[in-house]
């Protein structure tokens, strides 16, 4: 039978790794990278406590430096005083964990079509493309006004409102971040902002890995770059598989209880014309144990241009990036051809 999209999508991998003992071919990759199964060393990334630099003070100022650091080395950082509590994020994890706990036929109320990528179904790939060993709950967050609430659970309960609460805390963390960012590189605070503008666009994607049979033959996540301004991650407390590249060599992404992983998207790398490193990540699967995950992705309006900021071009710096709208268009059009879309708008 062809493999069409409902097909694809009927078939979640939750349910192909109930009792299979190894994995059918388009989850095989074909060159398998053996730095995915042999444990790859821990990555040192710092742990930044986000109310440390609300005001300006000097310790202010050694904090958006570690921040700045980090960033433009490996593109990523963790944070803390995020200003959420434990029991959000507990909360969070759980109605992840109850969705995907429940029978099939209930996930399947909230099963994506043809038409998008919202909603319930396994990782969409070209018939032609290795597929990815997870499933998904993909739904616009914000604005609330763009939200289809017909791939909204109602089942956990809570569903609904914790995500809520999430959301709106989100919103407020982005703003805060952005402007970190901005004021890391000596930028006016709202330059980032400015080109953000005023709807903050969030993508919340629970992230469901099932356990793998074959961890050496097949990854959570396929190699890739987020095509936002930035990424939050709520990792999963006990099971990791988060990897990054840094300088051509992959490390593990260790979890830090309660924190908040946040990675640069290409376009941040864009407005900060290269300084600061949209990463390659992937996750890897393991045999044992499901891994849950909640990746916020924090994307302008298609409308809006972006560029890299001026103050941040000289003669010996000179512009690297095209000025662009709807980069998520020309990011996902490459990928479909196996390329970045970063590489695109380079100059
Ligand atoms: O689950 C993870 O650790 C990472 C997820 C991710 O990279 C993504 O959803 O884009
Ligand atoms: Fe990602």
């Amino acid at each position: 039978m062809a493999e069409t999209l409902e097909s694809l999508v009927f078939k979640p991998v939750q349910e192909l790794a109930v009792d299979c003992k190894t994995i059918p071919e388009r989850y095989i990759l074909k060159c398998p990278d053996e730095a995915f199964y042999v444990d790859p060393p821990v990555i040192d990334i710092p742990v930044i406590d986000l109310n440390l630099i609300q005001s300006p003070s000097p310790s202010a100022d050694q904090v958006l430096e570690k921040l700045r650091t980090s960033l433009s080395s490996c593109g990523c950082v963790q944070v803390i005083g995020h200003g959420m509590t434990n029991s959000l994020l507990d909360q969070v994890h759980s109605i992840g964990r109850d969705f995907f706990a429940l029978p099939l036929e209930e996930k399947r109320k909230c099963l994506r079509t043809a038409e998008g990528s919202e909603g319930y179904g396994n990782a969409s790939a070209h018939s032609d493309q290795i597929h990815n060993w997870s499933d998904r709950l993909y739904l616009t967050t914000s604005p609330e006004d763009q939200r289809k609430l017909k791939f909204w659970p109602q089942n956990p309960e809570n569903f609904r409102e914790t995500l809520q609460e999430y959301t709106e805390k989100l919103v407020l963390l982005n703003k805060v971040v952005l402007k970190a960012l901005s004021r890391s590189l000596n930028l006016k605070e709202s330059c980032f902002l400015d080109q953000y503008g005023e709807n903050t666009h969030l993508l919340t994607r629970f992230n469901y890995y099932p356990p793998c049979p074959r961890p050496d033959l097949a990854l959570g996540i396929k190699e890739h770059s987020d095509a936002t301004f930035i990424t939050f991650l709520l990792p999963d407390n006990e099971v990791g598989g988060l990897q990054v590249l840094k300088d051509d060599h992959w490390f593990r992404v260790p979890t830090v209880p309660n924190a908040l992983f946040i990675n640069i998207g290409d376009q941040v790398e864009i407005m900060s014309n290269g300084i600061f490193k949209s990463p390659l990540h992937r996750v890897v699967t393991n045999s044992e144990r499901e891994r849950l995950t909640v990746a916020v992705f924090c994307t302008p309006d298609s409308s809006r241009y972006i560029e890299p900021a001026e103050a941040l071009i000289s003669e010996k710096s000179p512009r690297l990036y095209k000025k662009v709208n709807n980069y998520v268009r020309i990011y996902f059009e490459n990928f479909q051809q196996g390329r970045r879309g970063i590489e695109a708008v380079k100059i």
